[in-house]
């Protein structure tokens, strides 16, 4: 019914453009989990994966992270791949590397043509912003631009601007995280999500965190969100429902959407 808009790979809609995308964390801390929670996750048949880098403790070894990305590459059923390391400003894991080797391992996983889409947060050094968007044009990937408080709703126009700024930057997708203290604020995140349509051409994905916010990871694609984070084996961050209930939930809202 086009309420989102779709992400690409290679030019084409990521599962046909259904709406929302079902994305699910990898968050093992070695190779053995990640690979297991990879196995549970697939059977569930998300239309996303995301590695999230920065809970894996190989994280410093490059080659490791490449070896493993391809090896999730292989197993993941032709599932599109996100790779990202979130930073502990932004409620990641505490990783023992800097911004420059955090870089350099983003080429090197990109160049290896084990992932589609990267995640880089805008609060970063706009010249580290900028070598992201850069790697992305060099190697296909799409840029997925994020920004993350995990204490409160900012005001709806704050979240739109950041939104704003992302397309400025020159990201592909445009995504928000943040924590409601009350459901007005999860209102709010809703409304910046319809109000960013009219402002951006760039795919959104916005959700509010908690337990309040995990209404909008039921609806908020009704607001124009394009992905929903859910739980295939281990949540990434607070609010995450299961899959299974997701798509309970999804199957009632599509129904009485089309007036069934
Ligand atoms: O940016 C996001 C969204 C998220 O924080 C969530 O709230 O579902 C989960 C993260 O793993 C992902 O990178």
């Amino acid at each position: 019914m086009a309420m989102t808009r779709s992400l690409e790979v290679k030019g084409q809609p990521v599962a046909g453009g259904k709406e929302p995308l079902i994305c699910a964390p990898l968050v093992g801390r070695d190779e053995a989990a990640v690979l297991h929670e990879l196995e549970v996750i697939v059977a569930k048949r998300p239309d996303l994966l995301e590695w999230r880098v920065d809970f894996y403790s190989g994280i410093s070894d490059v080659n490791r992270v490449v070896e493993l990305a391809k090896k999730i590459r292989t197993s993941s059923a032709g599932i599109p791949l996100i790779f990202t390391r979130r930073s502990t400003r932004e409620g990641g894991e505490t990783i023992g590397i800097s911004e420059e080797q955090v870089l350099s391992m983003y080429r090197a996983v990109a160049r290896s043509s084990a992932v589609d889409f990267l995640d880089y947060e805008l609060s970063s050094e706009p010249e580290h912003f900028e070598q992201a968007v850069a790697l992305a044009c060099e190697t296909g990937t799409k840029l997925i631009a994020s920004f993350h408080n995990f204490q409160k709703t900012p005001p709806a126009d704050e979240i739109v601007a950041k939104l704003v700024a992302m397309e400025e930057a020159g990201a592909d997708i445009a995504k928000v995280a943040v924590m409601p203290q009350g459901l007005e604020d999860v209102l709010t995140l809703l409304q910046a999500t319809l109000e960013a349509q009219k402002k951006i051409r760039l795919p959104v994905i916005s959700m509010s965190m908690g337990a309040y916010g995990s209404l909008s990871r039921l609806f908020g694609w009704v607001f124009g969100s394009s992905v929903s984070f859910a739980v295939g084996q281990k949540a990434s961050a607070p609010g995450q429902v299961p899959i299974e209930d997701l798509r309970t939930v999804l199957e009632v809202l599509q129904r009485s959407l089309k007036g069934e």
